[in-house]
């Protein structure tokens, strides 16, 4: 699978806990392997990785990041810099050019991101160029990167795992030696 990370920007901590969280649940469940949070919330970290404990993988979060130096360093590492934004690129004119690269940053903001990430990301693309949300761009355009192999991968180390069921619902405890 490819190596997707996102950056979220912009996180105010008194409005956006439940949005930032889910975008990092969402990152952890489609297959990204972390989230970098450029503000300062040690309770989101703590939440995402309350799950991951419960729910296996190693999804990192990473609190309070540079953002600039978080997004050099990805291009330095030769990753790239994927910029979600309404204004951007159609992700059906630009998505064959991205699935071609192995290591992505996602970038995604809250309210105005600054002018200057569009001018460091490698592209700016827009999941439709209507306004939504970063919850649902960001779940589209992985759905998009990682395909089904986003969907049936597995999350090593686990406590618990859902036995998937027609009706009802039924969650297993697996035994450490699993
Ligand atoms: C509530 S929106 C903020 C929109 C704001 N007007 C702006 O200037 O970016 C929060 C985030 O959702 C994402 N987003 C919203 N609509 C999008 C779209 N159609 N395509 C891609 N990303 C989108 C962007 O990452 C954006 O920073």
């Amino acid at each position: 699978m490819k190596e997707v990370a996102i950056l979220r920007l912009g996180h105010r901590p008194q409005r956006d806990q439940r949005v930032t969280t889910h975008v990092g649940l969402t990152a952890r469940a489609l297959g990204a392997t972390g989230m970098y949070l450029s503000s300062n919330d040690t309770g989101i970290v703590k939440s995402i990785l309350d799950v991951g404990e419960r729910w296996g993988g190693k999804f990192f979060v990473e609190n309070d990041v540079g953002w600039h130096s978080c997004i050099r360093r990805w291009k330095e590492a030769g990753g790239t810099v994927v910029h979600l934004t309404m204004f951007g690129l159609n992700l059906p004119d630009v998505e064959e050019e991205i699935l071609s690269r192995d290591k992505i940053l996602v970038v995604v903001g809250a309210e105005k991101v600054p002018g200057e990430v569009y001018h460091l990301a490698d592209f700016n693309v827009a999941v439709s160029n209507q306004p939504h949300s970063e919850i649902s761009s960001m779940a589209i355009f992985l759905d998009h990167l990682m395909g089904k192999d986003a969907l049936v991968q597995k999350f090593p180390n686990a406590q618990v795992r859902v036995v998937p069921c027609k009706e009802g619902k039924l969650v297993e405890e697996i035994k450490p030696e699993e």
